[in-house]
């Protein structure tokens, strides 16, 4: 039975579904003669390691106790009264997981950091892992649209690292695009919507709702990041694009790429808390939205976040598009990416389906993991 000793940093929405995944699979994954042992839990706060973590791991129970926990709102911290687990505070838990890494990295067995927080203060933690020879898989934009620095570090074993879902959450995306570029098959234009947010957004007020009350179904249904601003902003669709075009072997940063934004300045996070916009300034955007989408209805069209990639143009912002088009056919919070390449010329390699919520996210997570089960023994 090969073993993968798992360590997963953020147990929000899409952390815990993983751990659902994880323990609702154990047949599968047993079939293949497969185990998946989660080592180590983390929060922003806390993180809970099994006792003895090179060879023991967290059992199912425990494993969903951690869920029914998180989901209730409380920290990490409560397990103590369980007795299963040692507890770090948060000024601990950095050395405290290098030094696991380091143990798992001496027994040659390896170690695999999942990344399921919205926080660049993993950065750090993950490059000293690579460095460690650890196996690293990200739903977390954040590590590969930071710095070039920082990107080409965690990238620098490429069989080690895998980041399926954050770009389409689910969506076969960036192994397809890998399998494409591995082939010679160059890629010169991407074009797609690729937030569920705001495909969920601006399909939904087509119908006549409200733009606040969608934002906020948006946020309910898992969609959003955990500042909605992170999607409304576009800063979420650039990290995509970014991601994208860094794969296709651009030396690009963020501010490469011209982004348009949902709200103004005077709405950002340095003026208003995350509980403030959403009461207060996101009604203030009705209006104008409804008044957009009115005027390209009168022209026949729908409004869709369109994210472009060709050549040297990167750009992310609203597009006025033919109802009956790809673009403006989409439905929901399902992404669709149309990808043109030398095999793919005239007709686009298309991808599409749903492009957000932690069932598909962790799901993809779920099988990047088990894709690098060769690395372990
Ligand atoms: N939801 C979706 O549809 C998709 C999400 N993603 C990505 O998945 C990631 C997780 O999303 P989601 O689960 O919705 O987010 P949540 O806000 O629900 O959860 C984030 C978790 O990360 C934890 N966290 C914050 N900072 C740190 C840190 N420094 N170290 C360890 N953990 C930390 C939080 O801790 P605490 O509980 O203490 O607050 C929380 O448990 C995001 O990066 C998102 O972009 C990608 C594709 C689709
Ligand atoms: N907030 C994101 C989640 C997936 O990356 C989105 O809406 O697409």
């Amino acid at each position: 039975m090969k073993r993968i000793p798992i360590f997963l940093m953020g147990c929000g929405g899409v952390g815990r579904q993983l751990l659902h995944h994880i323990v609702s699979c154990r047949d599968i994954h047993h079939n293949q003669r497969l185990r998946l042992s989660v080592v180590g839990v983390c929060d922003s706060k806390s993180m809970v390691v099994a006792p003895n973590v090179c060879s023991s791991e967290f059992d199912d129970d425990f494993l969903l106790q951690i869920c029914e926990l998180k989901s209730s709102g409380s920290s990490l911290e409560a397990l103590s009264d369980l007795g299963q687990c040692q507890i770090y505070s948060s000024q601990d838990m950095a050395s405290k997981a290098i030094d696991i890494a380091a143990s798992y990295c001496r027994m040659a067995t390896g170690l695999t950091f999942i990344d399921c927080s919205a926080s660049s203060n993993t950065i750090p933690l993950l490059k000293k892992a690579v460095e460690l020879d650890c196996c690293v898989v990200l739903a977390n934009k954040q590590p590969l649209s930071s710095s070039l620095v920082d990107y080409d570090k965690l990238i620098s074993h490429p069989r080690r690292i895998r980041h399926e879902s954050t770009v389409g959450a689910g969506l076969p995306v960036i192994s397809s695009i890998n399998r494409m570029l591995s082939s010679g098959d160059a890629i010169q234009r991407i074009i797609g919507s690729l937030s569920g947010t705001l495909g969920y957004v601006m399909s939904e007020v087509e119908g006549g709702k409200p733009f606040s009350d969608v934002v906020k179904l948006a946020k309910d249904l898992g969609y959003t990041e955990p500042d909605p601003r992170d999607d409304l902003s576009g800063l979420d669709v650039a990290r995509k694009a970014l991601i994208l075009a860094r794969l296709l072997g651009h030396h690009i940063n963020l501010d490469s790429i011209k982004v348009e934004s949902l709200y103004p300045i005077e709405m950002g996070p340095d003026v208003m808390t995350v509980e403030e916009f959403l009461a207060e300034g996101l009604p203030l955007l009705d209006r104008d939205v409804r008044h957009r989408i009115e005027k390209a209805s009168s022209n026949g069209n729908v409004l869709r976040y369109v994210c472009l990639i060709e050549k040297s143009r990167y750009e992310v912002g609203i597009q006025e598009l033919p109802k009956d088009s790809p673009l403006g056919r989409l439905r929901g919070s399902d992404n669709v990416l149309e990808i043109y390449s030398r095999c793919y010329s005239k007709q686009p390699l298309v991808i599409q389906g749903a492009g957000a919520g932690n069932d598909t996210t962790a799901a993809g997570v779920l099988a990047d993991i088990v894709d690098m089960q060769d690395l372990f023994t």
